[in-house]
């Protein structure tokens, strides 16, 4: 499913934290956002599954377009959305239930009952989130008896079993030892051929290895948007350059 942003600024209170953003993202793709801390990167990340709604005194402008249509129109329904846009979060946030539960949940509370299928799309999605080996024989143990690494990718699994078209990430490895991070980054390789992916993340190396294209963001604008290849190596900007070279941020 593709995403849009048109003409997006949105507001903090007084505090103008985006700034005319444009772009768009292709399906079945990976898109990361870099950019030094505060420069807006999780903010606009957010907006596409209307996170920002739960934030009192913020204002949005313009239009966040997800399946061709705007999320922000008064007919779109925001439990619908999270549906279609999921969310992986930068701690892991199991819920205190059990494995198998901690997946089951978003079945659970879209009305599915057969246990057939619950089973079933729990094992599918542990599976398609590289954890199932590590936890078939342990399903009814706590989820917080999990490993950070493994909580993470309990959360991912949570994240698929509703099956959605998009998948936002923020930051989703920063909690990790490089180990789990590559087992993360593994998965969202994989997960773009049947998700549109989207992720924040401050590791350059990371967003180097993982996506198709990257946004670079700096105190509230978007400086470039491009096929990553091209940010790492050649990119257009000079604030692009200094930033992927560490000269500042
Ligand atoms: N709930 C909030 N209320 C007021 N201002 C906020 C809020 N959340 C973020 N901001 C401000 O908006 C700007 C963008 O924040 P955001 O979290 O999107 O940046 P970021 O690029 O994701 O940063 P980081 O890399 O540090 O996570 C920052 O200046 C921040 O202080």
């Amino acid at each position: 499913m593709k995403l849009e942003a048109k003409n997006v600024n949105f507001f903090y209170g007084d505090f103008h934290a985006l700034k005319d953003i444009n772009m768009q993202i292709d399906s079945n793709s990976v898109t990361a956002f870099i950019g030094p801390s505060g420069c807006g990167k999780s903010t606009f990340l957010r907006l596409f599954n209307r996170m920002n709604d739960l934030i009192d005194g913020t204002h949005l402008d313009g239009e966040c377009i997800v399946g061709g249509q705007n999320i922000y129109d008064r007919s779109v329904s925001v439990d619908e959305l999270r549906k279609t846009v999921g969310m992986v979060f930068q701690k892991p946030n199991p819920f205190p239930k059990s494995i198998f539960e901690n997946v089951a949940y978003g079945l659970r509370v879209n009305g599915v009952k057969d246990k057939k299928i619950i089973a079933e799309t729990v094992e599918k999605s542990l599976k398609q989130a590289a954890l199932w080996e590590e936890v078939k024989d342990k399903l009814k143990k706590s989820a917080f008896e999990l490993s950070g690494g493994q909580q993470q990718r309990l959360c991912i699994a949570r994240a698929l079993a509703i099956s959605p078209s998009v998948l936002l990430m923020d930051e989703p490895a920063s909690a990790l030892d490089p180990i789990s991070t590559s087992k993360i980054e593994e998965l969202i390789f994989e997960l773009k051929n049947d998700y549109t992916v989207v992720i924040v993340t401050h590791n350059m190396q990371q967003a180097a290895r993982v996506s198709d294209k990257t946004g670079f963001f700096m105190l509230g604008e978007l400086i470039e948007f491009n096929d990553t290849k091209k940010i790492f190596l050649n990119p257009d900007k000079e604030q692009t350059q200094n930033y992927i070279t560490g000269r500042f941020g």
